[in-house]
């Protein structure tokens, strides 16, 4: 094989093994009250067959990073491959090699189920009746057999996506994208999808999701990128996610009054076994703590001490959420 051959099947470039890599990608947005800095140097480097989720608040770049890896939306630095190909350079490669699941209905309403289906398969240049076929296999395994033929403004808010899935795979593609593929669904509807979408992972199919719960990340993914302002805060399997910031429980005591400063820094706190932190945040104090046992009575009388009164308090065993508290400072809002 020439090099240039080798270079236009996408074998030359440095992704050969990778379903997707990004090296130092940026995405910044001009608008009119400015520049915003959306992704602010991504490195991601994701195997073939892995269930890989960017996680992250809303805003926190998710949409951008997914839309320049299906080259909907132009890096403003850096690179990126999917299934070898470049997405900048190789935008058609890119695009046949992949399917893509976006947060709104982007299904025809005008045509029937099967229809989206088999026009999306002629649209991949499938013979009429491999398209025939492909639609009723993707009809039977997302469970929709029962409305091939209705129209797709019939459909409910589950099977709407189950469908938007299904479609995205009419031309199996390498790589599956997903942006929130259960927001705004119920949540027995969300745990269909998630067994749906475990089944395409056990066959195989490499998919990079991206959401803003937690529990659907923990729920289905090998590995997940914790993302927020634009950059990947941690890495990993949840688990080492979970050793990586300590595995600490979290216990916070809200006051009616502001803490006074220095409390954050009380010795009695810091010398408690197994506090590896202390934060005093506005009217809060925050304690983490690998061992929280005598914890929250200790907060809360040093806080008597002070002649504050308590509003309320929460224990928070390790998660994602209180790894996330540790990364950030910040608390995890959907
Ligand atoms: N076309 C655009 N022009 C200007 N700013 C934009 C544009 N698209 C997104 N942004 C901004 O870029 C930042 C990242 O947005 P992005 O949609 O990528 O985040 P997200 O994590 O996907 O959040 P969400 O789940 O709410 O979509 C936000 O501050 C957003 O307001």
């Amino acid at each position: 094989m020439t090099t240039t051959t080798a270079r236009s099947a996408g074998l030359g470039s440095p992704a050969e093994h990778a379903a997707i890599r990004t090296a130092d990608l940026r995405k910044t947005y001009k608008s009119s009250r400015g520049d915003v800095e959306a992704v602010r140097g991504i490195d991601l480097d994701i195997p073939q067959g892995e269930f890989f989720g960017l996680l992250g608040p809303n805003g926190a770049g998710k949409s951008t990073t997914i839309g320049m890896l299906t080259t909907l939306v132009a890096p403003t630095g850096g690179q990126a491959w999917v299934a070898g190909h470049d997405v900048t350079r190789d935008t058609v490669a890119v695009k046949r090699r992949i399917g893509v699941v976006t947060q709104n209905n982007t299904l025809d309403m005008q045509l029937t189920v099967a229809e989206n289906l088999e026009y999306r398969s002629r649209f991949f240049g499938l013979p009429k009746a491999v398209a025939a076929r492909r639609a009723a296999q993707l009809i039977e395994a997302f469970g929709l057999g029962d409305r091939k033929n209705a129209m797709a403004d019939q459909l409910s808010g589950g099977q709407a996506r189950r469908l938007m899935i299904a479609r995205a795979l009419v031309h199996q593609p390498d790589v599956l994208f997903l942006d929130e593929p259960t927001a705004g669904l119920d949540p027995q509807t969300r745990v269909n999808l998630w067994e749906i979408l475990r089944v395409l992972h056990e066959q195989g199919q490499t998919i990079l999701l991206t959401t803003h719960y937690m529990e659907e990340a923990e729920a289905l993914c090998d590995r997940i990128a914790v993302v927020d302002h634009g950059r990947i805060l941690a890495e990993g399997t949840v688990d080492a996610l979970l050793a990586d910031s300590g595995a600490q429980t979290v216990v916070t005591v809200r006051f009616e009054e502001q803490v006074p400063d220095g409390l954050g820094e009380e010795p009695s706190l810091a010398s408690h076994p197994g506090v590896s932190k202390v934060e005093a945040d506005g009217d809060q104090l925050r304690v983490f703590a690998s061992d929280p046992e005598g914890l929250l009575g200790d907060l809360i009388a040093l806080g008597a001490k002070h002649g504050l009164h308590v509003r309320d308090a929460a224990q928070a065993k390790p998660s994602l959420e209180t790894a996330f508290l540790a990364l950030t400072g910040r608390e995890y809002r959907e």
